[in-house]
């Protein structure tokens, strides 16, 4: 590549050319020439070339929340599903919607609280997890007073608790799916509002265990592929009940490791091709293990020394009825571990390959962008940027952040996937209620 221009250019001819002649690229699948190309240009181009477009983003965000009105009626089911993906986006971004939005969107989701507990995908529907995973994400995200206390703790516990089987999975809605996924976002949910119990947690890691496949990752259900969406809840599922030392976890890591392509972005099964949503889904399970590899250590160890790891626990309040306490006590953890994944190839893809200068991001190029995709990119991408970081609460260094150092996001809890300080006001909040049933 030609870089004699270089000292003329200005942002906006940098910006036309990736655009044009990049995407071009990516889109003949030619990524790794992409990337030859990055390697040839002055530092101030390739600084151009990997920038986060982050205004544009704000306002392609805020253009999605803003028709999110009862008017438009787009995706129906899926409302709280949008707020949540828009609202941790801009959250990520740094982004603030204002007060009057914020009230717009507790009124919203209190319309869609059953009142028999959980959340609808809209006003009158069927109350689902899937849903209710994104409501209660949404209100922590927004972090107010008004948007925790507009959730009914009491019978969204009974609504999770309902939704259990006998077997110790969950269904997705009353006489529906039964799958990790489920599980999860039980769990999820419980955690971040100090519900999680004894009886939520009965059984359900057996289940999870059940859905570990010959490959090392997690499938839906027992039986099927295994797959970044479920090995992502699978794993983030058995750390919050305390039992991740049950899975195989050298054999997991083998499986995880090996989704990552050649494109630099992550495939979520063997022999697909890479999206830019797998970035958070497989991402956020390297943040997991790099906190749980003295298990992984000792595992590894019982392979050659018939040592049991079954003994190794995560926390040791688990047995003191502090179930809720884990996911608090995983993010303080010290980091021992760099990161298991090509994180700056990752940062690559992510912003190379799924960015839309228009502002949002794809699974791939020649695709449309989307919410969901803006929101597990830039969720992958934050995950990328904190990789190196050992403690809580520290800063990346530049070099592990690829681009200007403006490209730096908030730093995402990986277990809920919501943004720390939001996080942490959160369990402050929740720490303070009981368990009333
Ligand atoms: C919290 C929560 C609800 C998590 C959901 C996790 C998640 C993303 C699960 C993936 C589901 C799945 C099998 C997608 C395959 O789609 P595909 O066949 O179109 O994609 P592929 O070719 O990439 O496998
Ligand atoms: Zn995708």
């Amino acid at each position: 590549m030609d870089d004699s221009s270089d000292s003329t250019a200005t942002p906006l001819r940098a910006t036309v050319w990736t655009t044009t002649q990049l995407d071009q690229l990516a889109t003949e699948k030619r990524v790794v020439e992409i990337y030859e190309i990055l390697n040839g240009v002055s530092p101030r181009t390739r600084s151009l070339m990997l920038e986060l477009w982050k205004e544009r983003h704000l306002e392609y965000l805020m253009d999605g929340l803003m028709r999110l009105s009862p008017s438009h009626q787009v995706l129906d089911a899926n409302r709280p599903w949008l707020c949540y993906w828009i609202l941790h986006s801009i959250t990520l971004l740094g982004g603030n919607i204002g007060s009057d939005v914020e009230d717009r969107i507790i009124n919203f989701l209190s319309r869609c609280q059953d009142k028999n507990g959980g959340y609808c995908g809209g006003p009158g529907q069927l109350p689902h997890l899937a849903t209710t995973y994104a409501a209660v994400n949404t209100l922590l995200t927004l972090g107010s007073e008004k948007a925790f206390s507009s959730i009914n703790r009491d019978t969204l516990y009974g609504f999770l608790l309902k939704r259990k089987d006998p077997s110790g999975s969950y269904r997705m809605h009353d006489g529906g799916e039964m799958d990790v996924r489920a599980c999860y976002t039980v769990l999820s949910v419980a955690s971040c509002l100090n519900l999680l119990d004894e009886k939520l947690v009965d059984n359900v890691g057996n289940y999870i265990l059940s859905c570990q496949t010959y490959e090392g990752g997690i499938a839906g259900e027992p039986g099927s592929e295994a797959h970044g969406g479920y090995t992502f809840c699978g794993l983030a599922a058995m750390i919050l009940i305390d039992e991740v030392n049950k899975l195989d976890l050298p054999r997991l890591i083998d499986w995880v490791a090996f989704r990552q392509g050649v494109e630099c972005g992550f495939q979520g099964r063997t022999n697909k091709l890479v999206d830019g949503c797998y970035s958070f889904w497989q991402g956020g399970i390297f943040a997991f293990i790099q906190k749980i590899i003295p298990i992984v250590d000792q595992q590894s160890e019982s392979l050659y020394a018939t040592k049991s790891a079954k003994d190794i626990n995560l926390c040791s309040n688990k047995h003191e009825g502090q179930l809720s306490n884990i996911g608090m006590t995983f993010i303080s953890k010290q980091t021992d571990c760099d990161p298991l994944f090509q994180s700056i190839a990752l940062q690559q893809y992510i912003i190379l390959c799924s960015q839309v200068l228009e502002g949002g991001f794809k699974d791939k190029p020649g695709k449309s962008r989307d919410y969901y995709h803006s929101c597990y990119c830039l969720s992958g991408l934050s995950v990328c940027q904190y990789s190196w970081v050992k403690d809580i609460g520290c800063l990346p260094l530049p070099n592990a952040v690829l681009g200007p150092f403006s490209n730096l996001l908030e730093s995402t809890h990986p277990l809920h996937n919501i943004v720390l300080n939001k996080y942490f006001k959160a369990y402050e909040f929740f720490s303070r209620s009981s368990l009333q049933h």
